[in-house]
């Protein structure tokens, strides 16, 4: 019997040969928390008897998700988290660098082949370079620091390949929310996915890291693109056991939405038409990345978007932001109408940056729609990609970008 990737990535850290449902101890590559599990984790970690870390230098901290700070209560937090990296000597990414997820994968902080835990629940997004990455709480996580290594059950496979190339108009989250409507938000709990097959191969690192990261959105451990795997250990055997295999042809896809207050409620864009939309958020760990922000500035450039909508940008870090400037992205967003916040979780998560009013529709590029999610429980929320996001912005509806750039 073949191996998964999975199998393959935590056999490799458990020292043993591993099969789907065995429970193993494995060494753990990376850790990373954000300012939001930070806190708790440090107090796990200490509450364990934790005096050092196992290792320094592949623990990172992300102060993140309340950036610039917003209270006296978080800054205290903030201040824990960096005089515990200060004592401690691990890595610290601070206020403004941005998004955890997008951080980790701009620095390289992770890469082919690492077993890294998160504790933040999209931490699978690095499957899109190689690595198996899950989210875990804060004790998983702060034992895991103590000891440099944490347990799993190795857990069974999906597969689902596409072939074929996507058609004008249409993004790596239109996929990813088209799959997460047929699979459903338990569709693959706890399983790894890999995505495979020659459409999935010439999605760019980017856009790769757009459909791991909302592999938690159907319920996954992980998931991975095998396009980004070169090790030959790492590559699943042709005769490996999957629960299921799915097979998609990318012509077929077209712009998608979810609609309120589930991520599974998904429908074509065209069929939510005639939603009209107060607000539009274009960030997140999601699709805050240069790419994003392009595919937005392409359909705003030169235009103003509707009176009746607020439009915030978020690039997802600085470097993002920098290039945005130095392409022109960010004067042709301030120009078409829209608010450039601070690179972070800003509006994602409701911590700041623009809360949405009681009875407010909005379209964001994020990957949860959840009542209360940016900050309002009677707010609406629908979820895009930024191209379908931005021809919505300008028309003041929810808009199929292909209405605007042509099919
Ligand atoms: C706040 C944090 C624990 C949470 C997560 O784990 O995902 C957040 O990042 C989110 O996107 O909901
Ligand atoms: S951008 Fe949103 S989804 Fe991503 S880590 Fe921050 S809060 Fe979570």
């Amino acid at each position: 019997m073949g191996f998964t990737f999975a199998e393959k990535i935590i056999g490799g850290h458990a020292g043993r040969e591993v099969h789907a449902n065995d429970c193993v101890v494995v060494n753990v590559d990376v850790m990373m928390a954000s300012d939001t599990t930070g806190p708790m984790t440090i107090r796990a970690f200490q509450d364990m008897g934790g005096v050092r870390l196992a290792k320094p230098e592949k623990t990172i901290f992300v102060i993140d998700h309340a950036t610039p700070c917003p209270n006296e209560r978080i800054a205290a937090l903030h201040s824990m988290i960096r005089r515990f990296c200060a004592e401690q000597g691990c890595v610290l990414y601070d206020q403004n660098k941005g998004v955890c997820h997008q951080v980790m994968l701009e620095n390289h902080e992770v890469g082919e082949g690492d077993l890294v835990l998160g504790g933040d629940s999209h931490t699978c997004s690095y499957g899109a370079v190689g690595a198996f990455s899950t989210g875990v709480g804060s004790t998983d996580l702060g034992a895991a620091l103590l000891t440099g290594k944490t347990w799993l059950r190795v857990p069974e496979t999906s597969r689902i390949e596409l072939t074929g190339q996507l058609t004008k108009g249409v993004f790596a989250k239109d996929v990813i929310l088209r799959m997460i409507g047929d699979l459903r938000s338990d569709g693959v709990s706890y399983e790894s996915v890999e995505f495979a097959g020659d459409g999935f191969a010439c999605f760019t690192r980017e856009e790769a890291a757009t459909v791991c990261n909302m592999v938690i959105e159907m319920g996954g451990k992980n998931g991975v693109f095998l396009s980004a795997l070169k090790r030959p250990d790492l590559i699943p055997d042709e005769d490996a056991v999957y629960k299921r295999v799915l097979r998609y042809d990318a012509s077929g896809f077209v712009p998608m939405v979810s609609r309120p207050h589930a991520v599974d409620n998904v429908c074509t864009a065209a069929e939510a038409a005639d939603q009209k939309i107060d607000m539009v958020y274009i960030g997140s760990c999601t699709n805050g990345r240069l790419s994003d922000l392009a595919a937005a500035a392409d359909i705003l450039r030169g235009k103003k978007i509707a009176p009746s909508v607020r439009m915030t940008v978020c690039p997802a870090s600085t470097k993002v932001l920098l290039a945005a400037i130095e392409r022109g992205y960010i004067r042709e967003f301030l120009e078409a109408g829209a608010t450039i916040s601070t690179p972070g979780c800003s509006l994602c998560v409701g911590t700041l940056g623009g809360v949405p009013d009681d009875g407010e529709v909005v379209l964001s590029t994020t990957n949860r729609n959840f009542k209360g999610r940016m900050g309002n429980k009677n707010a609406l929320i629908y979820l895009s990609s930024p191209a379908t996001a931005a021809a919505s912005a300008l028309t003041g509806r929810i808009t199929d970008p292909r209405e605007v750039i042509g099919k």
